[in-house]
């Protein structure tokens, strides 16, 4: 078991996402990190670029919508209601998007009106532009100009999110929506050079987006003030809040300047939210937050098409190539626990003749950025990777998920499957269930097939009975309530809480975050 004492003297085991740390201050000591990143694109159809909601994206509307906190403002219906400035107006119409999603219907208004808010919706929901939009509608109304003659920059907003590839991605966003403003985003993040983060922050910043070290890094070097800052956000909120991340965040808001949660806006996002990070995750907001919960949370998004095979160790590879087989040249995520299984798959992949990438961390940031660039342009229609890459990531045409190993947490896996079915598109999961080692996940997988009413084989069904005896388990009651627990917590059927702890799992090839 690997042990790590961290730079507080802390000892962690290997589930302890600390190890990051590590990474972060080799990062520091280290060989100095040369890799500059491409500009991103210029033309505005790139910027524009997406792809085609999905024979779904109607159905959003039946979902029910769970809002609890204090007086919440009313839903929008339509982008109109939303009284969104005219060029901001126009950047969504070009971005494709017509109505809004549920979270945006409910999440616009109630950032719109100053509140705090911990939202959780399902997996491609549209999440990123629901904190997006008001925050810089509220930016181009006041009319922020950041200046680039600044030695010290004071951004208006923080974005923070738990991997480099996600909170690019989010940056991307960002800077589509301000297109053609005065609102100007930028983003820092691990593995691409110090200086040349540094000289993009002084070249004028409004919104800042990055991963937790690298932004405390530049903070703590006086290059980023805090003292305009308004709003504060974390997306992936339970992964930012888990024992890897809390200490960074408390950091954050502990840092000199920082407005008191009183005196800042917080807004926290998840398709995830285990009960005890809710019940921390206060610590950072005003008491009267409003919680919005479109859907159950934690629930797996419904528009994939979920299957889970019985298999040995031994036999993964070569029903790997089965499905793959089934799959031809349509674009697939192959998730596996460790950095060196992945690349072991991906080799064993390329030998087969199918064409295949990896990322995970211990990849470079040139070779990671690569690799998703050449399976999102559909170069390498396979990407294999490991946990790094099963949150947020938006890739057009993803049409399968394989969970070659199953993660232990099932929060990971309602994440990892949520990287195709996204915006209404449908998508498959396949996942390779090992009774020797997953065992411990059958009863809360059972619980996330049937919340999304997909088909529980019965053999799994028994694993998951033995595995957990016989009291209180009924596969096909209530799964998660979905509960702001405020309310005094969800799990209120006849069972004892999940046996999954929040999110161990991903702290297994730990050290690639962020
Ligand atoms: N109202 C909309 N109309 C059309 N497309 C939309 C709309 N809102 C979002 N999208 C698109 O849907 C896709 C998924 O959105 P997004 O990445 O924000 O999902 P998410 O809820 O953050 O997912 P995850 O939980 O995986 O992070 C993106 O390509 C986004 O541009």
């Amino acid at each position: 078991i690997f042990i790590f004492i961290g730079p507080n003297e802390g000892v962690f085991s290997k589930v302890s996402t600390a190890d990051k740390e590590n990474q972060e201050a080799s990062e520091n000591t280290g060989p100095k990190v040369v890799y500059v990143p491409p500009p991103p694109p210029e033309e505005e159809s790139s910027i524009f670029s997406h792809y085609a909601t999905g024979i779904n994206f109607d159905k959003y509307d039946d979902i029910l919508v769970d809002v609890s906190g204090s007086n919440p403002p009313k839903a929008i219906m339509t982008f109109d209601e939303a009284g969104l400035c005219e060029s901001l107006r126009r950047n969504v119409t070009k971005s494709g998007y017509v109505k809004p999603t549920p979270v945006q219907k409910h999440g616009i208004p109630i950032i719109s009106a100053g509140r705090d808010l911990m939202a959780c919706a399902q997996t491609g929901s549209g999440k990123t532009a629901a904190f997006l939009l008001p925050i810089l509608q509220r930016l181009m109304v006041d009319g922020v100009a950041a200046s680039k003659f600044s030695e010290v920059q004071e951004p208006e907003a923080i974005i923070v999110a738990p991997t480099r590839e996600l909170i690019n991605q989010i940056y991307l966003e960002a800077r589509k929506f301000a297109y053609g403003t005065c609102v100007r985003p930028v983003v820092v993040y691990g593995g691409i050079n110090t200086g040349y983060t540094i000289r993009e922050v002084l070249k004028g910043c409004n919104v800042l987006c990055g991963t937790p070290g690298r932004l405390l890094d530049i903070i703590g070097r006086g290059k980023v003030g805090l003292s305009k800052l308004r709003y504060l956000v974390l997306d992936e909120a339970d992964r930012m809040l888990d024992m890897g991340f809390e200490p960074d965040m408390r950091k954050l808001v502990g840092s000199p300047g920082m407005p008191s949660k009183e005196d800042r806006q917080t807004l926290m996002f998840s398709a995830t939210y285990p009960e005890d990070i809710q019940r921390m995750a206060a610590d950072f907001l005003k008491v009267d937050y409003i919680f919005l919960a479109v859907g159950v949370v934690g629930g797996a998004c419904s528009d994939v098409e979920q299957t889970i095979i019985q298999v040995d160790q031994y036999s993964k590879r070569d029903q790997l190539l089965d499905v793959l087989k089934s799959t031809g040249n349509e674009r697939t995520m192959v998730f596996v626990e460790t950095k060196r299984s992945a690349d072991f798959i991906a080799t064993f992949l390329c030998q087969e003749k199918i064409s295949t990438t990896s990322i995970h961390g211990d990849r470079e940031q040139r070779e990671r950025e690569k690799a998703l660039s050449d399976f999102r342009l559909g170069q390498c229609p396979v990407l294999v990777a490991t946990s790094v890459a099963a949150r947020g990531l938006d890739i057009e045409q993803v049409q399968h998920v394989v969970n070659f190993d199953l993660p232990s947490s099932i929060d990971e896996y309602v994440h990892r499957i949520g990287r195709t079915g996204r915006c209404g598109n449908i998508g498959r999961a396949v996942s390779f269930f090992n009774p020797e080692s997953d065992t411990p996940l059958a009863r809360s997988l059972v619980k996330v097939l049937s919340g999304a009413q997909q088909e529980v084989p019965k053999w799994l069904e028994e694993i998951a009975f033995s595995a957990h005896g016989t009291t209180g388990f009924n596969p096909r009651g209530k799964v998660f309530a979905s509960t702001d627990t405020r309310k005094g917590g969800s799990f209120k059927t006849d069972e004892p809480p999940q046996a999954s702890a929040p999110s161990p799992a991903v702290a297994a090839d730990d050290e690639e975050w962020e």
